[in-house]
């Protein structure tokens, strides 16, 4: 069972196209993990590295625990962060933002790190969101293969949908190393996106307050 948060968010993303292209695989995390152990091994067995040696010996098991209990564990909506929302009833109708919020994610081709900064703001209507609750989310949505475009969606249309309202902004700054560490190999670039919603979007001083 996931949590009405979690299943409200899921339904606006389907809803909007924006839910991570999946399958249902039946296995459970156990059953993934297993799997993944297994797979792992044949993987690094492939490489030619030595698994009898000890430093190698639990990579596969570290990595399937990985995969399913870390860096890919906003897959499943079980995982996703405990929220708190509570009515405005003080009417507070002025920017909230939250800037510089760590991000690590994972490049969807390449499988290796995105590493960056969000910053996130919205505009209350009937409901405030407990400041650290923000940081979650983006975490959750940050554990998954993303590529940072639709990262920034899913943030956006989940934060929508958790504090009914279209006026949410969100804006990302990452380095991909995928980028950095092979291919093109470039040390310098990054890479901006932003999502706006709302009166972000349409009003060009609350635009401009936000991406200041
Ligand atoms: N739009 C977008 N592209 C990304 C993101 N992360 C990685 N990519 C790009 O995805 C593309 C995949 O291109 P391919 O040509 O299939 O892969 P590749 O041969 O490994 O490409 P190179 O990185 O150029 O060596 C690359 O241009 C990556 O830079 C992302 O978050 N957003
Ligand atoms: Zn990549």
């Amino acid at each position: 069972m996931i949590s009405k948060e979690a299943a409200l968010v899921q339904k606006a993303l389907f809803d909007r196209g924006l839910e991570t292209p999946m399958l249902d695989t039946g296995m459970s995390p156990e059953q993934k993990y297993e799997r993944l152990k297994g797979l792992m091994t044949e993987v690094v067995a492939t490489l030619g590295l030595d698994l009898s040696d000890d430093s190698l010996a639990e990579t596969p098991h570290r990595i399937a625990k990985m995969y399913v209990q870390e860096i890919f564990s906003g897959l499943d909506y079980q995982n996703f962060p405990k929220i708190t929302v509570i009515d405005n009833k003080m009417k507070l109708d002025e920017m909230v933002r939250v800037s510089d919020i760590s991000l690590t994610s994972t490049c969807e081709h390449h499988f290796i790190t995105i590493d960056g900064t969000a910053t996130v703001a919205y505009l209350p209507a009937t409901k405030i969101i407990g400041l650290s609750k923000i940081n979650r989310i983006v975490r959750f949505f940050a554990q998954r293969p993303q590529v940072q475009e639709r990262l920034t969606q899913q943030l956006l249309v989940a934060l929508q949908a958790l504090l009914e309202t279209d006026n949410v902004a969100v804006s990302i700054k990452a380095t991909h190393y995928c980028v950095k560490s092979r291919g093109v190999q470039d040390v310098n670039s990054s890479t901006s996106t932003t999502a706006l919603g709302g009166i972000f979007k349409t009003n060009l001083h609350t635009r401009a307050e936000f991406l200041r």
